[in-house]
């Protein structure tokens, strides 16, 4: 088992409910897509499973095969260095060098005198060129953080999990700022990565299509509640209709099919 979660909610301060009566496990290597409109408690959930929410949440956190709680603050970092994450906006200081930057992917898997040497030294400069190659972004090695777009800040962020090989990867939005042939390509650089070291990757899309051409699961939130959790092969029209009630659904990321509504299945393989 990679994750567990039971009956977790997530409360925030200001009392508004991001997330209520969760459940969700995945075997180790599965590979999840979560949809669902803006504001249902995706991002939250990412958070929860990469430990940011330990003692906010309720119910019970299995990951990684240790269960949250029970642990201490040395043990969590160490959990915590077994996860990565893909974010949005990546937060990336703009001053920081492209290698340092994917290059920090492993700081919390190296001893203390390696990670602060590395801060100052590119300790391994060769896999972090290796891992902007999948990206295609090695000619950027050297490049400030400031100097990159959007979209090339995302495939750094990318790069660095990549660098990182964690046991549970979570992507939130992983390629909102990539165009349509990059975004596929790099959803599906991200699901044969996960596949190839058996590591479990969550990812928050917006793009429904590339979520069910890519995905073997897909899990739909609404309203902070698991709407459905399902085969990609067995989620129907009218279970999109109804998680983006009130909303428009998510447009294509590919050319338009001929029926546009549901995607093609294919399109990742
Ligand atoms: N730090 C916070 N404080 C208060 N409320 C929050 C906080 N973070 C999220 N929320 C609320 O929790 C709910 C779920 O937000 P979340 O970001 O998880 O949704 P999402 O599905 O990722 O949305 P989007 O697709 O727009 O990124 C929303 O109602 C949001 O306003």
């Amino acid at each position: 088992m990679s994750f567990a979660l039971e009956s977790v909610g997530l409360t925030h301060a200001d009392g508004s409910t991001a997330l209520a009566d969760i459940r969700l496990a995945a075997r180790q290597g599965e590979s999840i897509a979560l949809i669902g409109p803006s504001g249902a408690g995706k991002t939250s959930l990412l958070s929860v499973l990469g430990t940011a929410w330990a003692d906010q949440a309720t119910g019970t956190q299995q990951l990684l095969g240790s269960e949250l709680r029970a642990l201490d603050a040395r043990a969590r970092r160490a959990l915590r260095a077994r996860i990565g994450s893909v974010h949005q906006a990546p937060p990336l200081p703009g001053r920081q060098r492209v290698v340092t930057s994917v290059l920090a992917g492993r700081l919390g898997q190296w001893p203390a005198w390696k990670a602060l040497a590395s801060l100052a030294y590119p300790m391994d400069s060769a896999g972090a060129r290796a891992a902007l190659a999948r990206v295609e972004l090695e000619d950027k090695l050297f490049a400030r953080c400031d100097q990159l777009s959007g979209g090339q800040l995302q495939r750094v962020g990318i790069a660095r999990v990549l660098y990182q090989q964690p046991a549970l990867v979570l992507a939130d939005e992983p390629v909102s700022a990539l165009d349509p042939a990059l975004a596929l390509a790099t959803v599906k650089l991200l699901v044969e990565d996960a596949a190839q070291r058996h590591a479990t990757l969550v990812a928050s899309l917006h793009a429904v299509d590339l979520a069910l051409g890519c995905f073997a699961r897909i899990v739909g939130i609404r309203g902070g509640r698991i709407a459905f959790d399902l085969p990609a092969t067995q989620v129907s029209q009218a279970q999109l209709q109804a998680l983006y009630a009130g909303e428009d659904l998510p447009q294509p990321t590919q050319a338009p099919q001929p029926s546009a509504a549901v995607p093609p299945m294919n399109a990742c393989r």
